[in-house]
């Protein structure tokens, strides 16, 4: 089946420094890449407008008013771990993809806390300034031993994991911290979790890997400090009058600062994106996540489904009113993990046209739930039950319903609002919806208005016969100008393009 590329880039601008490499792939590529470093923030909001990818280590602040003013900015790629200087909330409303690279700088930063951690327990950087000073004072650098310490480890993801390991081979016993990793994972490399209340007071050294945000800051404060032994090491404070503490070894933001580090963050952040544009995976988003599981040809005509079933509820929503719920239910062992994903598809459908920004699959569901809808999701699993989903939207208490399937790569619609179709009805082009009572004048009447008004029918489809009703789809040439046309002859009726 062809791949599909649901984003496209096309040019990129890149504002801090970057690896090398990272230029050269994305241009192999097609992609046309422009470098301009230490923009101020007035000029990266000038520049950001031509661009629909930007690129960009911790320096540059990708704040609000920055993702405000770009106008097609669809990717945001950090070539480094910390999304914190990312307003990842204000890109996710406008739609706009957050892309790390996770893992390329894990062994630098790893290294660099094993350097730190070293030297703190021999005094190595206060030795050598003493040295420079011509001293020869061993006294007054008494060190200790690593071995048969304890290292608290806060948070133990990727550089809590690579940090632990090395620092065993030292025999230091490691223990540690982390809401997400499970202890018997973190056990497996020899850290043993405990609550920070049973932490503090264990370690001789803490180092802290945790992403900066708001459940993170300020860890380290008064009240942990006091629950430390007396004496505990830990890593370098931005506070300068600790900096300038004679017991206190500092360096800057070095952790990823190798050449390996930023030609991995350099090559990784431009494969992703390639990868991306191609259609292949999105690798390293980390507010897209419903849009990483929709990169295979299946789950694409599935979108197309949800998008399709969005659009025929919205148009058939006689109140006019927004809607207050949205249910999307999911049917069938292939659909068990895709309820997430067509519910944003179907949102998508659902409010087309709706949102100044744009809307798309990144933004769907927030900006769903900003206005006030309520989104629920499900899936039944019966025996034999084939993939199907079902679409349940409610205004003031009125509920419409379709369901849909997918038949060889088409969407189709199986049933509306109650009543099956006789065929499942492609959902592609332009059709006409009508609800009428069952009557051998119906057919030729509206069949009479659509020639006067110069439609053609291209397909026909009724469904069975339900409380007197049927409800009927006609693929036209064209949508009708004046729907009221039908008015006298049919109950209700909607039109749409899919
Ligand atoms: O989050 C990271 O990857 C590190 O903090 C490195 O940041 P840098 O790219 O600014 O060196």
């Amino acid at each position: 089946m062809r791949k599909m590329a649901p984003v496209a880039i096309k040019r990129v601008l890149i504002s801090d420094s970057l690896d090398p490499c990272c230029k050269k792939i994305l241009q192999e590529n097609g992609i046309e890449v422009t470098e301009k470093t230490n923009l101020s923030k007035d000029e990266l909001k000038a520049q950001i407008k031509d661009f629909d990818g930007l690129l960009v280590r911790s320096a540059t602040k990708v704040c609000a008013d920055v993702i405000e003013s770009a106008e097609s900015l669809k990717l945001i790629g950090r070539a480094g771990t910390g999304v914190d200087n990312v307003d990842v909330e204000a890109a996710t409303k406008k739609g706009i993809i957050v892309m790390n690279t996770p893992s390329g700088n894990t062994i630098s930063a790893a290294e660099l806390t094993c350097a730190l951690v070293m030297s703190l327990s021999r005094n190595v950087p206060q030795a050598t300034i003493s040295m420079k000073a011509g001293n020869w004072d061993r006294k007054k650098f008494m060190g200790a031993e690593l071995y048969g310490k304890t290292l608290g480890i806060l948070g133990l993801g990727r550089i809590g994991k690579e940090v632990a390991t090395r620092m065993q081979s030292f025999g230091m016993r490691t223990i540690g911290y982390d809401p997400i990793t499970p202890p018997e994972v973190s056990k497996s490399w020899g850290v043993e979790q405990m609550s920070l209340e049973e932490l503090w007071p264990q370690c001789d050294y803490i180092t802290v890997h945790t992403p900066l945000m708001p459940s993170t800051t300020g860890l380290l404060n008064d009240a942990s400090f006091a629950k430390c032994k007396r004496g505990v090491k830990v890593e370098p404070p931005k506070d300068y009058a600790l900096v300038n503490h004679p017991n206190v070894i500092s360096c800057p933001h070095l952790g990823a600062s190798t050449k390996e580090a930023q030609a991995r963050c350099g090559q990784d952040i431009a494969l992703q994106i390639v990868d991306m544009i191609k259609g292949n995976a999105l690798v390293g988003a980390v507010n897209a996540q419903v849009l990483a599981s929709t990169f295979s040809p299946e789950s694409q005509q599935w979108i197309g489904l949800g998008e399709a079933l969005g659009k025929l509820l919205k148009v058939c929503n006689s109140t006019k009113q927004p809607y207050d719920q949205v249910h999307i239910t999911t049917q069938g062992e292939d659909l068990k993990k895709s309820a997430e994903f067509l519910g944003s598809a179907a949102v998508v459908g659902l409010m087309a046209g709706s949102s100044e920004n744009g809307l798309n699959l990144v933004n769907a569901l927030t900006l769903a739930e900003e206005t006030g809808i309520t989104i629920k999701k499900g899936h039944v699993d019966g025996n034999d039950s084939k993939a199907s989903c079902i679409l349940e939207v409610s205004v003031n208490g009125s509920v419409y319903k379709a369901s849909g399937t997918v038949q060889t790569t088409v969407p189709v619609l199986l049933e509306l609002n109650g009543s099956v179709f006789r065929q499942p009805v492609p959902l592609s082009g332009k059709l006409l919806f009508f609800r009428a009572a069952t009557s051998p004048q119906l057919l030729p009447s509206v069949t009479g208005v659509l020639a006067a008004a110069g439609v053609e029918i291209d397909h026909f489809s009724a469904s069975s016969v339900f409380g007197g009703d049927q409800w009927y789809c006609v693929g036209v040439s064209c949508l009708l100008e004046d729907l009221s046309k039908l008015t006298p002859l049919v109950k209700e009726a909607a039109q749409l393009t899919v």
